[in-house]
């Protein structure tokens, strides 16, 4: 494309798409986020680079999902997903940034620097896969997206309202016919159909019932699950609860983050003590479990009892198919329970490594595994399979002796069933189903594998989050001086104590963890920690208070 023509993008960006505020905006742990109304200039721009990185990519698919994930209802966000059906490289972050922040009247030369820095060929076709979640804001900034993509000549396909892992999936599939079909339908045929298969191989005994609560969130995913509870022929018996109806709003006092962090139950679900609920997130990439017992105190089944429950059943599939040169690994962040780190190490014997915050890095990991399952603690996370593994796996299903073929084939639905491309709600809600069915047993059952050390997270707003820096995947901090020292000596006043701090990517706000030997204890340590920061690193508004 000569570089005149693109003196359409910036009239585009004028007329239509024009930035209105000045206020700078960052590609974070999720992509942008923030106010909706503040997002329309820079989900335009995502657009333009969208259809650059398509053509840098030789034409491959780029996705382009427009959410805000599990922030409250006038937030929004846009993030890209790379042709493997991954989150962005990291290293097109600050291209991003650079593209989001510029004037309307840079536009035009920025976007050709970026074209120039990448060495784009601007005469390829380029395509893009575009989704939204359920904002009502969501639509017009769907809009603007494919605006951007069509201003650079690229090729715009929208997905209407899907989940974020759902448009991952379709991304992975365009590019890779292998994986399956690039449609919800597909979807559904590949991860519905295997949940099916294997329930014929494993018939529901002991403990396990097929009963499934839900807490949709009021997003996305409760809406898709209302679909295929309609194929499921009795398989799983959902009841569906906060699908957006009835006023409620989405992520509030309800979904995955809420319950993980206030550690109460959602608004919106009928409880029955013991009963199993899974609860999504608003664009389903999360999913914890809970249940109240007899006396309404929730207990929580996170990210990292995902993690455990499906590291430790493929490890027996693998044992049973006498597959012992292929290793599973795990990765968790410094969220992770300090009693699931052990568990997983001690016993599970299954080596455990600790990365940043953000799923991108979790990920990155697990790839270094032939089979690697990453969660974190929110309940972010799935399991990814080397083609190495594949291939082993494959070998034994068609030839092993009966026992270990049979432990193969498992494992093929498994994968089958598995959305390997990112985190995904319902692919895990099937995953976790099909484990606690295989083991007959119930969630009471399911949490008898460790006990929870009890954690607190606080958030602290501070002048400017950046004044924290990091380093040994987030457990320590080097920056402002003297805070780590601080941490260091509050945290020895407590058993089992441990706590760390962290600048958030998605919220501006600093976020605290504390964990300890009791909920009082990890409450006040949390608290402490809190105060420290907001002491040392610029805190604004009222210092955080010790628990009554
Ligand atoms: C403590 C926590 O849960 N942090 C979340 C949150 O990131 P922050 O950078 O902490 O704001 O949102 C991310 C995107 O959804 C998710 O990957 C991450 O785990
Ligand atoms: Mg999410």
């Amino acid at each position: 494309m000569p570089p005149s023509s693109l003196r359409v993008v910036y009239a585009f960006a004028r007329e239509m798409h024009p930035k209105t505020s000045d206020v700078f905006i960052q590609y974070g742990t999720a992509g942008f986020r923030t106010k909706a109304n503040l997002l329309e200039h820079v989900v335009y721009r995502m657009g333009l680079l969208a259809v650059i990185r398509s053509r840098v990519k030789n034409g491959r698919t780029i996705g382009i999902m427009i959410t805000a994930s599990h922030n409250l209802e006038p937030d929004n966000g846009v993030k890209l997903i790379d042709p493997d059906g991954e989150m962005l490289e990291q290293s097109w972050e600050e291209i991003a940034t650079r593209l989001a922040n510029v004037s309307d009247n840079d536009l035009e030369s920025t976007t050709a620097e970026v074209i120039k820095q990448v060495n784009a060929d601007m005469a390829l076709k380029a395509s893009v896969f575009i989704g939204m979640d359920t904002r009502y804001t969501s639509p017009r900034l769907a809009a603007a997206a494919a605006n951007g993509v069509i201003a650079l000549k690229g090729t715009p396909k929208e997905f209407g309202i899907v989940t974020t892992p759902m448009l991952h999936y379709c991304v992975k599939c365009r590019n890779d016919n292998t994986y399956g079909t690039p449609t919800e339908e597909g979807y559904y045929e590949k991860i519905v159909g295997a949940f099916k298969n294997i329930r014929q191989k494993l018939p529901v005994y002991g403990e396990y019932n097929t009963t499934l609560y839900v807490d949709g969130a009021n997003g996305v995913g409760g809406k898709k699950l209302n679909i295929i509870k309609k194929t499921l022929d009795g398989e799983l018996d959902l009841h569906l609860y906060n699908l957006g109806g009835n006023g409620g709003k989405l992520n509030l006092n309800c979904g995955a983050d809420f319950v993980k962090v206030s550690q109460k139950p959602p608004v919106g679900v009928e409880h029955v003590p013991f009963q199993r609920v899974a609860s999504l997130d608003g664009d389903s990439d999360r999913i914890v479990y809970y249940y109240m017992d007899d006396k309404d105190n929730m207990i929580l089944l996170d990210g990292d009892r995902i993690a455990t429950l499906l590291a430790s059943y493929v490890t027996q599939l693998l044992k049973s198919a006498e597959a012992a040169d292929l290793k599973l690994g795990l990765v968790q962040t410094a969220y992770a329970n300090g009693a699931s780190t052990r568990y997983i190490t001690e016993e599970l014997k299954v080596p455990v490594s600790c990365v940043k915050t953000g799923v991108k890095h979790l990920h990155h990991a697990a790839l270094s595994f032939d089979i690697g399952v990453y969660f974190e603690a929110n309940g972010h996370g799935t399991v990814v399979y080397s083609d190495k593994a594949k291939k082993t796996i494959g070998n034994i299903a068609s030839e092993g002796e009966p026992e270990q073929r049979k432990a193969a084939q498992l494992l093929l639905n498994l994968i089958d069933m598995t959305n390997e491309t990112v985190g995904d709600a319902i692919s895990d809600l099937f995953l976790v189903e099909t484990v606690l069915c295989a083991r007959g047993i119930n969630a009471k059952q399911w949490l008898q594998s460790y006990t929870d050390l009890p954690s607190r997270q606080l958030k602290v707003t501070v002048q400017d989050r950046n004044a924290i820096s990091t380093t040994d995947a987030e457990r320590r901090c080097t920056s402002p001086e003297g805070l780590q020292n601080r941490i260091d000596a509050l945290v020895a006043k407590y058993k089992s104590g441990r706590s760390f701090v962290r600048p958030s990517g998605t919220e501006d706000v600093v976020r605290v963890y504390a964990e300890a030997d009791t909920s009082k204890s990890a409450d006040k340590l949390a608290s402490e920690v809190a105060q420290a920061v907001f002491d040392l690193a610029g805190g604004v508004g009222t210092r955080p208070e010790l628990p009554a």
